[in-house]
């Protein structure tokens, strides 16, 4: 296995010192390292290193949909993004809804070789919200489930929801909600507001979020359960999660980085590469969900990566697929939503991009380390004086429906290392090293 120096990198935005990576591990770290004989030395002078990047929302829709992204081609797009491991959301098909599904993606992102691949369990069978998925199956498979979702459809069934939480207790699992009432929003197409009444769109109420957000944090306090909350978007969502921590309720929540950036304003155009669940908020959404990251009331960012082929993003509106890509922009996003603007510092960012979605997911005995002699060399470096526009085509995803394209946006990610291996050198995949090492 190859030897990396990293000279002069900046851990966390920290004061510059060399990081030598070596079996797998941070072998030493200090001022001056002689390398070793065979050791590749890369000049990191003007990087950032942060611990590799942990998604507890991804889309992979593989087994099912590989016409939209497979296993190997959403984890090589989520090492280009600096992730070293993503939990896998259980809307495929089948389903991952029982221990053979979700050890087979499991085996398949072993396969890959270019992050961990955690799968994530659904919550009832076949994401029908009526009989729960063998949930204790899955969490004592190879695949060590420990994230259970219907992501795509809330759990709306208050027993369900109920019976849910009491039974992942048993192995320290969690529920991740998708908050989404569905008989508030049936036909929904957009966020309801000034925008959506003048398109003549049908409205999705920040209430319909809101009101399921309520009810599962007091459902969690009730029966003494962790709850994650899925892609918050509203200002109202990060109020009752603010509540809720103040009580010590159990709960922990994500928003997306397109939350975090773009707003309903964008449905004018009628482009459906900005149609999306939950759907693009108001701009005082965007500073609430802002605020509420920066204070701690939400832990995390999430992609939310959700790829989709063309021929359901380019027609109408209202016959597209809801959904974005996000793993290649992530961090770029969070940079200029949230370090650009002075709201965050690197060590911010590793927390929400990766010490928390490691810990909420249980992953953290392996990522979301801090940077430290002995931790596995799980590692992102990342460029945040880089500038590069967006161009979906050129990205290692197979979709292509990014909301950034032709954005210029900051940072950029120049190397990931998964254990030690380089899964991505000066920006590019190393396909060739990750293939000698499946
Ligand atoms: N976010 C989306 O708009 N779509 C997701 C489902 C989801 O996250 O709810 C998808 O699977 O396409
Ligand atoms: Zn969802
Ligand atoms: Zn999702």
């Amino acid at each position: 296995m190859t030897t990396y120096l990293l000279r002069d990198v900046s851990p966390l935005g920290a004061e510059r010192t060399d990081l030598l990576l070596a079996d797998g591990v941070v072998a030493q770290i200090g001022t001056g390292l002689d390398a070793p004989q065979d050791a590749v030395v890369v000049d990191a002078s003007a990087l950032v290193a942060l611990p590799g990047l942990v998604d507890l929302h991804t889309h992979l829709r593989e087994p099912g949909r590989e016409d939209a992204e497979t296993i190997a081609t959403g984890t090589r797009a989520a090492a280009v993004g600096g992730f070293t491991a993503v939990h896998a959301m259980a809307n495929t098909t089948p389903t991952q809804d029982t221990a053979g599904v979700v050890e087979q993606v499991w085996h398949l992102g072993r396969r890959a070789g270019w992050v961990d691949v955690f799968p994530v369990g659904a919550v009832t069978v076949g994401l029908e919200g009526e009989r729960l998925a063998e949930l204790g199956a899955m969490a004592d498979s190879a695949a060590r489930v420990r994230v259970f979702s219907d992501d795509g459809k809330c759990v709306h069934d208050p027993v369900v929801m109920r019976r849910a939480l009491e039974y992942v207790k048993a192995f320290d699992g969690v529920v991740a909600q998708h908050a989404q009432e569905p008989r508030l929003t049936a036909g929904s197409q957009m966020h309801e507001g000034v925008v959506s009444a003048e398109l003549g769109l049908a409205g999705w109420p920040a209430v319909a979020e809101e009101a399921v957000i309520a009810r599962d944090v007091l459902l969690a306090e009730h029966v003494g359960s962790r709850l994650h909350v899925c892609h918050l978007s509203t200002a109202g969502s990060v109020e009752i999660v603010r509540w809720a921590k103040s009580r010590g309720i159990d709960v922990t929540a994500e928003v997306t980085p397109h939350h975090l950036m773009l707003t309903d304003e964008l449905a004018r155009g009628y482009d459906p590469i900005y149609k999306v669940n939950p759907p693009l908020r108001t701009q005082a959404d965007v500073e609430a969900v802002r605020e509420g990251l920066a204070d701690g009331t939400i832990d995390i960012v999430a992609t939310d990566h959700a790829p989709h082929p063309r021929e359901d993003k380019d027609c109408e509106w209202a016959a597209a697929a809801f959904g974005m890509t996000g793993l290649e922009t992530a961090l770029s996003v969070v940079q200029e939503a949230m370090v650009d603007t002075g709201r965050m510092t690197w060590a911010d960012v590793a927390r929400v991009l990766s010490t928390a979605p490691a810990r909420i997911g249980r992953v953290d005995d392996r990522h979301g380390r801090p940077i430290a002699v002995g931790e596995p060399a799980n590692l992102t470096l990342v460029d945040p004086a880089a500038r590069r526009v967006v161009r979906p085509e050129a990205q290692a995803t197979k979709s292509v429906n990014s909301p950034f394209r032709g954005r210029e946006l900051p940072g950029a990610v120049v190397a990931t290392f998964l254990r030690g291996r380089a899964t991505v050198l000066d920006g590019v995949p190393c396909d060739d090293d990750v293939a000698v090492a499946r």
